[in-house]
């Protein structure tokens, strides 16, 4: 398959001349491509073509942040990755095998985690553990599923249901579940979205601790430009719908392991943010059409 990549469209933020940087420099390989990617929706007015010639090769171990106006197919993408839908044009590629529906190798984490009420936290990742280890004893089965509670720690909340832990407590147990089918490719569809600033500080650390020691490949949506450049060693910016494609492409050139505090004042850190900023709310800004109800509260 002939890949193009959006290359061309890399906005030029070199700023920052640290040398290298982004730990994953070093794994060059290409395991996941989308080429010449296309969505279109039967509808009653006829197709709508949510996204258009999506072009765009990911290596081993990278974080990417997929950032855009709401609607404008950041989901659908994430959806054709994880095989939840199958493209109306072009194709998926993960290591060398064409997505033709959901696996293992691609675990989703949902902003609204999922999770199975009537199991405990230590059953719900356990169950996903077991789908991609299926046969292990009862004595190697626990301390490896305790491993991925570790991971988040939320080893402390084992026991407990759903109903019984709080909202980040339940994110991080999707992460875990998520993690231990030890997929190549974590896709996070806002995972942090409805979490209060607080927790989702927290989270993100954790979130950058474990990409560090797993060396997952990420693609996380997000509409908070702080958290993509915090998170990401490249922010894919896509252009407002209909046929939404990428936009531009940003390299985050900060050397890893991040730290949000000493990022504040870092002048690469604001450039970078500066860009996105600019990506959103001038090239590809978005007036929201005025509801009914808002027009009544106006007059
Ligand atoms: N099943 C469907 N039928 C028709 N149109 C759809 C369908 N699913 C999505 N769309 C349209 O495709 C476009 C992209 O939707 P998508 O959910 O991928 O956007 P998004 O960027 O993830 O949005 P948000 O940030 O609000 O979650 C939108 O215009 C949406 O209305």
């Amino acid at each position: 398959m002939n890949t193009v990549t959006n290359e061309s469209t890399k906005a030029s933020p070199k700023i920052g001349t640290r040398a290298n940087v982004s730990a994953n420099k070093t794994a060059n390989k290409t395991f996941l491509e989308l080429t010449q990617l296309g969505m279109r929706y039967p509808t009653a007015q006829g197709d709508f073509v949510a996204l258009q010639n999506v072009n765009f090769t990911i290596k081993q171990g990278e974080f990417i942040s997929l950032i855009g106006h709401s609607g404008c197919g950041k989901s659908t993408v994430l959806d054709l990755i994880a095989g939840l839908q199958i493209p109306t044009d072009g194709g998926v590629i993960v290591g060398n095998k064409e997505v033709s529906g959901p696996g293992p190798d691609r675990a989703v984490v949902f902003q609204n985690h999922a999770l199975l009420p009537w199991l405990n936290v230590y059953q719900n990742v356990e169950l996903a553990f077991k789908q991609v280890n299926k046969g292990m004893s009862k004595k190697a089965l626990r301390p490896a599923v305790m491993h991925y509670l570790d991971l988040v720690q939320i080893s402390h909340a084992a026991d407990k249901r759903p109903d019984e832990i709080s909202g980040g407590m339940k994110q991080r147990v999707g992460i875990a579940r998520a993690l231990a089918m030890k997929p190549k490719v974590l896709l996070m569809d806002e995972p942090f979205g409805a979490l209060d600033a607080l927790t989702r500080a927290h989270l993100q650390d954790a979130l950058m601790a474990i990409q560090a020691e797993l060396k997952n490949t990420v693609i996380m949506i997000t509409h908070d430009v702080d958290e993509a450049v915090l998170l990401s060693d490249r922010i894919v910016m896509m252009t407002n719908g209909p046929a939404a494609t990428i936009g531009e492409v940003l390299d985050v050139e900060i050397e890893k392991p991040r730290n949000r505090i000493e990022l504040a004042n870092d002048e690469t850190y604001q450039h970078l943010r500066q860009q996105v900023l600019r990506f959103l709310y001038e090239k590809q800004r978005k007036v929201e059409p005025i509801t009914s109800s808002e027009k009544q509260r106006v007059a």
